[in-house]
């Protein structure tokens, strides 16, 4: 059975061929590789199996761009950016229903993923024109010692398939914002909506040699060997696994590279006592199964409270009862609540990446707290309390990156990862704190 979507603009569909230097090329073996639908395993289509030369080409070009490209005003990338942003809105179906059919996900999950990937290049379309540099007070009286930020140069981009456009698109939107080119290595299972937001690029008249993306399945470790190994190339960008990124960084170290990775998580999702039940069980909900509990910071331990744990347990699992599969089949796995976990089973301690929620009963908030830290990874971690003093103090006290209070949803663009930076308070009160990362060269004194 084929699930090929009808789309409104066939040529966002683009077979066999990459987009390098602003031209649809195949690879220079002639080689493709074969992507499928992975709700029934038909044949979405071939792309190009690049290698180390074509990635070469592809550095190439980001590199001459590069002189160029630097020198363009923040405002004009910014304008490319919203130009970028506003075709993503315009053909947002299309780009839907490609992730559907590449990754899987529900529709309506695809539909957020776009407004999600496309957000990244509003938001550095309006942060393009602030990377400004500070003035500093010297220890010499009458001097001033000023900063200015550059751009790094070429950024090398990888990114995984749970999400085809926005882990893109939240690599893209600083490189360009900054004043970077850049070459995207998309990945092998999704390639599709990558090289749908590459066509898009160039009809946003974003310069040739300025975006690249090359497509890889067999040759996936040579095309990240040329990336980490290139000395044009100043800045590796990764999300995915952790043993993946770990080898990236070893690989990136005889060149010295600036490097920013998202890897795996683990997240605790804490349901204490005096928690609004609803507001606790819609949470859990978006956080464990958002694309099918395949997102990096999904809830993988759901800690209760004694004295609710019974209530949110039904509760919970008559809401995920209620789930209606779009289809069923031998590639589907039915969402699954687990009730009495302990921190001994496998569940506790890796990251499930799926569909399966595992509740855990707990007595204190010091006890929770200690499960809670006892991930080898802090990616992100959420807890619901009315309480506010434990507001402050829980969200301090967990080891994680980002800590969403009395929400299940953490995903924004204006949200730094790794950094303790979106607090959701109980009534909608917000409070957040920003680091804006662009992909910036160390600050030089003029
Ligand atoms: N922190 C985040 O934002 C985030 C987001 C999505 C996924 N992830 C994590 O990624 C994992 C699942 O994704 P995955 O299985 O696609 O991860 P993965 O690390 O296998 O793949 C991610 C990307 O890296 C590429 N890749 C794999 N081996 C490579 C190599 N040797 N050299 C260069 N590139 C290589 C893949 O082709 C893909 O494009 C989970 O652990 C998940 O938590 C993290
Ligand atoms: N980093 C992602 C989720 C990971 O899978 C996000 O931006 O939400």
């Amino acid at each position: 059975m084929s699930n090929a979507p009808q789309l409104k603009d066939p040529s966002l569909f683009k077979k066999d061929v990459a987009y390098i230097n602003g031209e649809w090329i195949k690879a220079q073996s002639g080689k493709t590789f074969e992507v499928h639908d992975p709700a029934t395993g038909s044949l979405i289509g071939t792309c190009p199996e690049m290698s180390r030369a074509d990635t070469t080409a592809a550095i190439a070009a980001a590199t001459a761009a590069f002189p160029t490209f630097r020198t363009t005003t923040p405002r004009q990338r910014a304008r490319w950016l919203h130009k970028w942003y506003t075709l993503m809105m315009d053909h947002a179906s299309d780009l839907a229903a490609l992730i559907t059919w590449e990754n899987g996900k529900p529709t309506a999950d695809a539909a957020g993923e776009v407004a999600y990937a496309a957000s990244f290049f509003e938001w550095f379309a309006e942060e393009a024109p602030r990377g400004d540099g500070d003035t500093i007070s010297a220890t010499v009286a009458g001097n001033r010692i000023f900063t200015i930020k550059e751009p790094v140069g070429v950024c090398g981009l990888i990114t995984p398939w749970n999400f085809p456009a926005a882990m893109i698109t939240r690599k893209i939107g600083p490189a360009i914002a900054a004043g970077c080119t850049l070459v995207a290595k998309s990945p092998g299972e999704t390639p599709f909506t990558g090289l749908a937001l590459a066509e898009l690029a160039h009809r946003a008249g974003i310069p040739k040699g300025v975006v690249n993306v090359v497509t890889a399945m067999q040759n996936t470790v040579e095309v990240g060997e040329t990336l980490t190994s290139s000395p044009e190339v100043r800045k590796v960008s990764f999300t995915g696994s952790t043993g993946v990124g770990k080898l990236l960084m070893k690989q990136s170290a005889d060149t010295l590279k600036k490097l920013s990775f998202e890897l795996g998580g683990n997240a605790p999702f804490i349901v204490f006592d005096d928690a609004d039940m609803d507001v606790a069980v819609n949470g859990a909900v978006a956080s464990k199964f958002r694309s099918s509990g395949q997102t990096c910071i999904c809830a993988n331990r759901i800690y209760v409270q004694k004295g609710v744990y019974e209530e949110f347990a039904k509760r919970f699992a008559e809401k995920v009862k209620s789930f209606k599969m779009e289809q069923m089949g031998a590639n589907f796995f039915e969402p699954t609540v687990i009730t009495g976990m302990n921190m001994q089973m496998q569940l506790a301690s890796e990251e499930t990446f799926g569909p399966v929620a595992g509740l855990f009963p707990f007595e204190t908030e010091k006890e929770v707290v200690d499960m809670a830290n006892t991930a080898d990874v802090g990616l992100a971690g959420y807890f619901f309390s009315k309480d506010l003093q434990r507001v402050y103090r829980v969200a301090e006290a967990l080891e994680v990156g980002m800590v969403g209070v009395n929400t299940g949803l953490i995903s924004d663009p204006a949200a730094p990862g790794m950094v303790k930076a979106l607090i959701k308070l109980h009534k909608e009160s917000f409070l957040s704190c920003q680091v804006v990362e662009l992909m910036l060269s160390s600050e030089a004194p003029m």
